[in-house]
């Protein structure tokens, strides 16, 4: 037996930088790195290149004042105006250097976040993804908020790490052995035993770090998810004056900063110390007589060298330890978006036992089975059994039933007794606990397709309310379709829409959603049903904001046309439209029944329109 979606609910653990992070975050870089001949591989290599080149220019840089000090003691103007030109040249190619560094990490980020996104939405979006982790799956908060925002801030940390991290290892080499050679062994010991001490310590107080983002993110999302509900749903929610978008992520946010805190006294007091540092190590050679044959010229020379490749050793440990904020981040961000991908392949396993790993394209339309059958059959259930996911109690049990063409059904049944979710099941949207449902005919605006009970309106043109989902010009010829589709908004009763839009193509600046009445956007689906004129027609109560009277004009009109009626709803007046009927009676139980001959209903409403 299937288990409910809501039952894969995971035990949260407590996310940190683990081995779970490592592997995460491996899998993100497979994504940002594709192949070796990738453009990021290609960027990443042109930033080595670009901060090695700029590490040797800020050598040569940094000994400066160690030749100015000897050509100042030596009085040596020839000397000294030489230099000056080449610290100034240096410093320009520096700064050169640098733009160029930060323009290809701004770049990298562009072209990481991308590649990461397009990979997410691939899943996000392939057969019911978005609806199974959105509605069913608790325990991957706010999808949405982890493919937009955190994906951009995972690859922006990950920009300003890059070259950061690409020259560590290069700076870290060349400095200890320069120490070595000013200072002898005592300078990179002590540099690297100060290094892991500061590293022991960081640790301990970075671990509630990546935690406590996690929790902030999920929080933020909650937080803007409130105002988009109150967004969409102002008007209802100023009838009830009841808004309370509580300020649960400012909340969060204060926890962090305090977390943050105690983490930043521990960073910013290693980079103090590691000033003092570098001078302790210096005094070493100098109190123990080495440097005594020198003259004040060249000892203050040397002193100012020896200064300089400390501070940058030091530095180069300090900078390792700051990317630890940084990287605090980058593993909180990690365990959100590696959490999304883990859930969604499962759900791609399980539901459409597709593996997204093997690369190879899944077609939604192949998962549901059209089996070769009666052309004229949509459905065949074969005691077919369904609950809803958090329920044990069945809604329907062994229900058998043909929903063949020209046979209109109406199904019916008290509030919650399971009519949507019948649907939900035809569908595939939720799985069924038993039996089989065989689809001879396929979804779509030509096959089958579904009138849901909250209208689906885009925030397109009127032409693209009206075919949608189909995005492009239908027929070819665009003043044919032109009339046809003017021709069936009078039909549905919305052709003032026109005038309010000033036109078919006309882009408008109001959200569909708050200026129809609930009404209007029930018969705009209409017209959109009218326009598509698919096989079968499922309506989901779709004319309950609409009189008896135009209930029955558009339910005339869909017959005219041709579609096979499958409606839900709770009004006897639908019983007319219709020759069988599907009661739901709650606790698994059902009645099928022929309803009288209804022929003699079908008035003409279309004359003469050759439609
Ligand atoms: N996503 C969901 N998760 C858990 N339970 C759900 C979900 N969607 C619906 N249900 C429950 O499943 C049951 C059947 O719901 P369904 O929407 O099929 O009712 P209905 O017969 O269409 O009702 P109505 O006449 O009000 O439209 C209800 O108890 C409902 O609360």
């Amino acid at each position: 037996m299937p288990t409910s979606p809501k039952k894969n609910v995971r035990e949260k653990k407590r996310l940190q930088l683990d081995w779970r992070f490592v592997q995460r975050f491996l899998s993100i870089q497979k994504v940002l790195f594709p192949s070796w001949t990738s453009q990021s591989v290609l960027m990443f290599g042109t930033l080595l290149v670009l901060t090695l080149t700029e590490q040797l220019i800020i050598y040569q840089v940094g000994i400066l004042p160690s030749q100015f000090y000897m050509v100042l003691a030596d009085k040596d103007y020839a000397a000294f105006r030489n230099l000056i030109t080449l610290a100034i040249l240096l410093i320009l190619l520096n700064s050169t250097l640098k733009s160029l560094d930060q323009y290809i990490c701004s770049q990298m980020y562009v072209g990481w976040r991308q590649s990461l996104t397009e990979n997410l939405h691939a899943d996000y979006f392939r057969g019911r993804v978005y609806y199974t982790l959105n509605v069913l799956r608790e325990d991957i908060d706010n999808p949405d908020q982890r493919i937009s925002q955190d994906t951009e801030r995972l690859c922006k940390q990950m920009s300003n790490m890059a070259s950061r991290i690409i020259v560590s290892p290069f700076t870290l080499a060349y400095y200890t052995y320069q120490c070595y050679h000013s200072t002898g062994w005592m300078g990179p010991v002590s540099i690297f035993g100060y290094f892991v001490v500061g590293t022991i310590s960081n640790k301990m107080l970075m671990g509630p770090i990546v935690h406590t983002l996690f929790q902030q993110e999920k929080l933020e999302g909650d937080f803007r998810f409130k105002h988009m509900q109150i967004r969409v749903n102002a008007e209802s929610a100023a009838f009830y004056r009841c808004v309370c978008v509580c300020v649960m992520s400012a909340h969060t946010g204060l926890t962090r900063s305090q977390t943050l805190l105690s983490y930043s006294v521990g960073v910013n007091t290693f980079d103090y110390l590691g000033g003092f540092l570098s001078y302790i190590i210096i005094a070493i050679p100098i109190f123990t007589g080495i440097y005594d044959d020198l003259s004040p010229g060249e000892l203050s020379a040397l002193i100012s060298r020896n200064a300089f490749v400390c501070i940058y050793l030091i530095n180069g440990f300090s900078q390792l330890i700051d990317l630890s904020t940084t990287l605090s981040d980058v593993a909180g961000y990690t365990h959100r978006i590696g959490e999304l991908r883990e859930a969604m392949a499962d759900i791609l396993r399980r539901q459409c036992d597709y593996d997204p790993a093997s690369g190879d394209n899944y077609d939604f339309d192949s998962d549901f089975n059209i089996h070769a059958g009666p052309a004229d059959t949509a459905f065949v259930l074969d005691r077919l059994s369904f609950r809803s996911p958090d329920s044990d109690e069945l809604l329907v049990e062994e229900l058998s039933l043909k929903i063949s063409q020209g046979r209109h059904l109406l199904v019916v049944g008290n509030t919650g007794t399971g009519k949507t979710s019948l649907l939900r099941v035809l569908n595939r949207l939720w799985e069924a606990d038993s039996g089989f449902v065989q689809m001879t005919t396929c979804f779509g605006p030509r096959g089958i397709l579904f009138l849901p009970q909250k209208p689906y309106l885009t925030d397109g043109t009127l032409r693209e309310q009206v075919i949608y989902p189909l995005k492009d010009i239908y027929p070819a010829s665009g003043s044919v379709d032109d009339e046809r589709i003017i021709q069936f908004l009078e039909l549905a009763g919305v052709s003032n829409l026109l005038k309010r839009t000033g036109g078919l193509d006309e882009k408008v600046d109001w959200n569909w959603y708050d200026v129809l009445s609930p009404g209007e956007m029930q018969r705009l689906c209409f017209a959109r049903l009218f326009y598509l004129q698919p096989k079968y027609a499922v309506l989901d109560e779709a004319t309950s904001a609409l009189t008896e009277e135009a209930e029955g004009q558009l339910y005339r009109l869909c017959k005219q046309l041709g579609m096979t009626l499958i409606s839900l709803g709770h009004r006897s007046s639908l019983e007319k439209y219709h020759d069988v009927s599907l009661r739901l009676c709650g606790g698994g139980r059902w009645e099928l029944t022929t309803l009288k001959e209804n022929g003699a209903d079908d008035g003409h409403v279309i004359e003469d329109t050759g439609l």
